[in-house]
């Protein structure tokens, strides 16, 4: 029998007794320290308790109409026809992705691709079908078409924890509005100082004139903190006061706290919704396409990278750094950069950065300076950081929710900078192997040294402490409401747009992986590019990185090929930390009714174990290479330009047919969708990246620190770029040779299968 940290409400463990399946009860409903199991109130069914996955209705706003129609049920055959709904083993695939050959089923295949790729592609059949299939839910596991609770029956509460991002009081006073406007709710509080404030503050009385223009203001009314999860007496408190909606609004941490409270409450069968919002200034919470307050992010970065540009470019030799947040992941630095133009060097903590020697950041400020007088440095704050780790010995610290705490890049960097820029680099004989080479040799004689400035701006507190801009406040009311239709309809999940669509997500989902920038990736590529910098990256490097996204790759399709069902991908309750096979009697919310025991014993047969249940996640809930074809026809253009008339020497293997399948898959664009594929981008490509596709090859093959090499210049520098792009072009190629295998796969018949039902469709469009 399999155990589980997960205990079911009593009706699930019959169920699953009725349906063959063991439940392993952890014994502690008998602990005094443990509330007991509470029956529902007579005639009130149970809560469905699912965090299922659902991705809702076409227009991609979500109401209770809409999660009404994401029942596979409720689709009658007409519409069938047209949102093409497939069933199999992967689960139903509702709205998939419309191909070009939707509408157009005559185009030939080449020209079926994407337009500016069929305009572009130099090879004829370009394998164009592989549509990007999401996996929904069962029809067991549908979504309730009643409003679970009774407006006046609802007490609700919102909590804000971790950092501050812009956009908070945003979310909250579309929470307050929304439940208030929409579902005539009134009884709403707000807990304060996060976490702890559920069993350490008052609770704070919320109303829509209270909270009216709350959202010009940065921070958040409520105020937040880190620390201070305590499950059970949280909990006490939420069933004590009556609470049956509790809407949390944080990061990764606050949302593993919210699983856990979701745990909880379960456990001892309360009738509560918990609803996630998950927030994060660095924007690198998995799964969703895009977090709130990072647009704003990236916006006001502008200003301090704006004022470091102005300082360097009036002082002779000045320099502008400037420290960007980005704990773990480099977004913002990326993209404040990426907008900015007036970055010269961007700095992450995916991609490691050396100081001295070839193609070394001193070598480049040095010549930059040379070049423009000025320059600006971004750095996020946690680039670097093993490198300050050899000059400065620190204890590792943590804050008070467990966070590693950061030693100051941006200051170490000033410092360092100040120290050791100045380079005199001087031509010499070597004498041993009659060899002219460039030496580099540190020169402290001052009167050699140059004069430089630099200014160090850390604009972090005053980036995240503003207001959400226009694009974050829309976002954060389409969030709020989101959240707001899910706890009504009794669900409990974390919730965010999911390749442009509004989705309820299992919490686990979001929180066993993080979302870094790949450095292998065509947006690096492009920075690189655009800032002109060294990659500071050795081959040896790349390869790494290579093989990190190949083996997260192959990871991926592995277990797509296992086809799990939808129903696996669905359920809240495969939590990250065991598998709990026994625990998924799935129900459909509605009825109660258990699935099938066939369905769930398959279930079970299929679950992971789960240390790659963020690959799953990435597959089937989010499978972000939706986002992908915009990019890549973009690209073409540029791949092609640059690989007309160039051979590549090509270190890497093939692209996979799957890969190829991408690739031409092309969503319509709508602006939403442009800002969540620019916000992911590289996140989002991780099986195109996995080919090497705009790998920044700079340094192809030398050693990081040749002292014997070449001084790298400016061609030298572009050469490597150009390369990055033909890395493009050459994967392309790869896809086409890999074409004729690929004409027999199952994508093939797919396609031809598919063209046939674009036909009808068209056929009876015109009718
Ligand atoms: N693994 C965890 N389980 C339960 N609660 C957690 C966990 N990690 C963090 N928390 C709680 O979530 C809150 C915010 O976490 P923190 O890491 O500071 O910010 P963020 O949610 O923005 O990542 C804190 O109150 C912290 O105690
Ligand atoms: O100074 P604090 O409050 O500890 O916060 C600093 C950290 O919080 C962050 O802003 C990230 O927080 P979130 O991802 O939770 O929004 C980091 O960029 C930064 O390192």
């Amino acid at each position: 029998m399999a155990s589980s940290h997960i205990i079911l409400p009593k009706e699930e463990e019959e169920a699953a007794a009725e349906a063959g399946l063991g439940v392993a009860v952890e014994a502690d409903h008998d602990s005094p320290a443990q509330r007991p199991f509470q029956e529902p109130a007579p005639g009130k069914a149970a809560l469905p308790f699912s965090a299922t996955c659902v991705r809702i209705s076409r227009d991609s706003y979500p109401n209770l109409r809409a999660l009404r129609n994401a029942s596979a049920l409720d689709l009658h055959e007409d519409d069938a026809a047209f949102v093409k709904v497939e069933e199999g083993d992967y689960g139903y695939v509702l709205d998939d992705v419309p191909h070009l050959t939707d509408y157009l089923p005559d185009l030939p295949v080449s020209a079926a691709t994407p337009f500016l790729c069929s305009l572009l592609a130099p090879w004829p059949d370009l394998l164009f079908l592989g549509e990007n299939w999401q996996y929904f839910v069962n029809a067991d596991d549908t979504v309730p078409e009643k409003v679970y609770f009774e407006s006046e029956e609802v007490k609700a509460c919102i909590v804000t924890c971790g950092g501050l991002c812009p956009g908070l009081n945003t979310v909250i006073r579309e929470l307050v509005c929304g439940l208030s406007h929409m579902y005539n709710v009134n009884d709403i509080f707000g807990i304060q100082n996060g976490y702890k404030g559920f069993y350490s503050s008052n609770y704070l009385t919320m109303t829509a004139k209270s909270v009216n223009d709350i959202h010009k203001r940065g921070g958040t009314v409520l105020g937040t903190s880190r620390g201070g999860h305590d499950t059970k007496k949280i909990v006490d408190n939420i069933q004590d006061r009556g609470i049956n909606q509790v809407y949390i609004i944080g990061g990764d941490g606050t949302q593993k706290g919210a699983y856990e409270i979701y745990k909880e409450i379960r456990r001892r069968g309360l009738q509560v919704a918990v609803a996630g919002i998950p927030k994060t200034i660095d924007n690198d919470i998995a799964v969703i396409d895009k977090s709130f307050g990072f647009d704003t992010a990236v916006e006001e970065a502008q200003r301090a990278i704006n004022a470091a540009h102005v300082e360097a470019s009036s002082a002779e030799n000045g320099i502008g750094l400037v420290k960007l947040m980005g704990r773990y992941s480099g977004f913002i630095a990326m993209y404040a950069t990426l907008a900015s133009r007036d970055v010269d060097c961007c700095l992450i903590p995916e991609s490691p950065f050396y100081l001295e020697g070839e193609g070394g950041l001193f070598e480049y400020i040095d010549r930059r300076l040379k070049e423009n007088n000025h320059m600006v440095i971004v750095v996020a704050e946690g680039a670097g950081q093993d490198l300050i780790a050899q000059s400065i010995p620190a204890a590792d610290q943590q804050d008070a929710s467990g966070n590693k705490l950061l030693l100051d890049v941006g200051l170490w960097l000033t410092h360092k900078i100040k120290l050791d820029v100045n380079y005199v680099y001087i031509c010499t004989l070597d004498a041993s192997c009659m060899q002219v080479s460039v030496k580099l040799t540190r020169d402290y004689c001052k009167s050699k040294k140059m004069e430089m400035t630099i200014k160090y701006i850390d604009p972090t507190y005053m980036i995240r402490a503003i207001p959400s801009n226009a694009s974050d406040n829309v976002y954060c009311t389409l969030l709020a409401h989101s959240a707001i239709h899910g706890a009504m309809a009794g669900y409990s999940f974390t919730v965010g747009m999911v390749n442009g669509r509004h989705a309820y997500i299992p919490f686990h989902r979001v929180t066993s992986t993080r979302n870094k920038v790949r450095i292998t990736d065509r947006m690096w590529a492009r920075l690189l590019s655009s800032t002109n910098q060294p990659s500071f990256l050795s081959k040896e490097d790349i390869d790494a990185a290579r093989e990190a996204d190949k083996a997260a790759n192959s990871r991926k399709n592995g277990d797509n090929a296992k086809k799990k069902p939808a129903s696996v991908l669905a359920n809240g309750t495969n939590g990250v930390e065991t598998p709990p096979a026994a625990l998924t009697p799935l129900r459909h919310p509605a009825t109660e009714a258990p699935v099938p025991p066939s369905a769930a014993a398959d279930v079970s047969s299929t679950m992971a174990p789960d240390s790659d249940s963020a690959d799953d996640t990435r597959a089937a809930v989010a499978d972000q290479p939706e986002q992908q074809p915009s990019e890549e026809t973009e690209i073409t253009q540029e791949a092609d330009g640059a690989a007309a008339a160039t051979v590549t020497k090509s270190s890497e293997e093939p692209a996979s047919g799957a890969n190829a399948s991408w690739t031409a898959a092309t969503p319509p664009m709508t602006p939403e969708r442009g800002a969540a594929a620019a916000a992911h981008d590289s996140e989002g490509s991780d099986t195109q990246s996995a080919g090497g596709r705009g790998s920044p090859l700079h340094g192809e093959g030398k050693p990081r620190h040749a002292g014997a090499g070449v001084k790298r210049d400016d061609v030298a520098a572009a050469k490597s770029r150009l390369l990055a792009f033909r890395s493009f072009a050459r994967d392309k190629k790869v896809i086409k040779s890999g074409g004729a295998e690929a004409a027999a796969s199952p994508e093939r018949e797919g396609a031809a299968e598919h063209k046939e039902k674009g036909k009808e469709r068209r056929k009876r469009f015109w009718k």
